[in-house]
C-alpha cells in the first residue's frame, strides 16, 4: 500500500480525503497533519479530530501545524465550508488527542522514520506546512517519493479569475513546494470540478446506510448550498479526495507531465499555478498535472471506503 502523510484544512472535502485515506486497503495513513486554510487553525484542528472519531481512525498520529501563511494574512473561506469550517452536520467530541509535536516535525520524523522513497505527502490545504519542513530538513526532497497535492490548475481558478484558493493563500508555500527536485503531481480545479456529488453519488453514498454515510450525506447537503450560493454549481465539486484517488488507481486520475511553477507577484495572477503545455517536455520536467477523472469509479470507491468503516459504535 502507499504510505502517506496527510496534511489537511477540513473543510468537507477534506473530511472525505481523511475518509478513504482511512479505509480504502491501499492506502497506508501515516499521520494526519492540520493547517490553517478553510478555517482556522483551530477550528480546522478540532474538525479533523472529529472526523477521525466519527471515522474511528485509531492508531493514526494527528498533529496542529501553522496557523499562518508564511508572508500573507491569514483569509479563510466562511461562504463554502461556514463558520466552523465544517458546518451542516453534528460533529462528536473528539475521542482522538494531538500528537504534543508540531506538524512539520511530525511530517520530518515520519519521512525520516521510513525508507527512502517510501512515504507521499498528500497536502489538500495551504501548503504552508510542507513548505516548512523541507526548508526545516532538506533531505525530505529527495526521501519523499511524490507530492501529490490538491491544489493549482491550468485553465481554472477559484479564489482568483486564474488562482486555486490552496495555492492563492499561501503563494509562497507553493512556490517552494512546486521547486522542490521531487516530484509533484498537481490535482488541480481541471480534475476536481469533474468530482461532482450528483445524484448518482449521492445515491451510493445513501445505499451504504450507516451512521458514517448519513455524516458524510448531511456534509455533502451543505458543501451543495454554498456551492450553489457562493459559485452558482448544482453539485459541490469534491476536491480532496481526488489526490487520494489518484494514488489508489492513476486510470481513475488520468495526469500529463508539464512543467508548472507559481506566480508570486502579478496584480491579476499572483498564486496562479502555470503550466507549459508548449513542449517539448524538459529532461529535468518533474512536476505532473491532473486532467480526466472516471467520475463512477470515483464514488464507489468513496462509498467503498464509507462500507469498510462500518456502523459508528
Ligand atoms: N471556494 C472554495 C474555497 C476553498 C476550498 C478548499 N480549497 C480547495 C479547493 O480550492 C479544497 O482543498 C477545499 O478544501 C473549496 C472551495
Ligand atoms: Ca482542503
Amino acid at each position: 500500500p502507499e504510505k502517506i502523510i496527510l496534511d489537511c484544512d477540513p473543510g468537507h472535502d477534506d473530511a472525505v480525503a481523511m475518509l478513504l485515506a482511512w479505509a480504502n486497503p491501499q492506502i497506508e495513513l501515516l499521520a494526519v497533519t492540520t493547517v490553517g486554510g478553510n478555517q482556522t487553525l483551530k477550528k480546522v484542528t478540532n474538525n479533523a479530530l472529529a472526523v477521525g472519531t466519527v471515522m474511528k481512525m485509531t492508531g493514526v498520529p494527528f498533529a496542529a501545524g501553522c496557523d499562518r501563511p508564511l508572508v500573507r494574512p491569514v483569509e479563510v473561506a466562511p461562504d463554502i465550508h461556514g463558520d466552523t469550517g465544517l458546518d451542516g452536520t453534528e460533529l462528536p467530541a473528539p475521542t482522538i488527542e494531538l500528537d504534543s509535536r508540531h506538524a512539520v516535525d511530525l511530517i520530518i520524523d515520519t519521512v525520516m522514520a521510513h525508507e527512502p522513497g517510501t512515504v507521499t505527502l498528500v497536502p489538500t490545504g495551504p501548503l504552508t506546512n510542507i513548505a516548512l519542513a523541507v526548508r526545516k530538513e532538506p533531505r525530505l526532497a529527495e526521501r519523499v517519493k511524490q507530492v501529490v497535492l490538491m491544489g493549482g490548475g491550468y485553465h481554472v481558478g477559484n479564489w482568483s479569475a486564474v488562482a486555486e484558493f490552496n495555492i492563492k493563500i499561501d503563494p509562497e508555500a507553493a512556490h517552494i513546494v512546486f521547486n522542490e527536485p521531487w516530484k509533484v503531481v498537481m490535482v488541480g480545479l481541471d480534475l476536481t470540478h469533474q468530482a461532482l456529488c450528483t445524484p448518482e453519488a449521492y445515491a451510493k453514498i445513501d445505499a451504504v446506510g450507516t451512521q458514517p454515510a448519513r455524516f458524510v450525506h448531511e456534509l455533502m447537503d451543505f458543501f451543495r448550498a454554498s456551492y450553489q450560493d457562493a459559485q452558482g454549481f448544482d453539485y459541490p465539486p469534491v476536491h480532496d479526495p481526488c489526490a487520494v484517488a489518484y494514488l489508489i488507481d492513476p486510470t481513475i486520475v488520468e495526469t500529463v507531465q508539464v512543467p508548472i511553477d507559481v506566480e508570486l507577484t502579478g496584480t491579476l495572477t499572483v498564486g496562479m499555478t502555470v503550466a507549459d503545455f508548449r513542449g517539448p517536455i524538459p529532461e529535468d520536467c518533474h512536476t505532473w498535472a491532473a486532467t480526466r477523472l472516471d467520475h463512477g469509479r470515483f464514488w464507489d470507491l468513496i462509498a467503498d471506503a464509507l462500507e469498510r468503516v462500518g456502523e459508528h459504535h
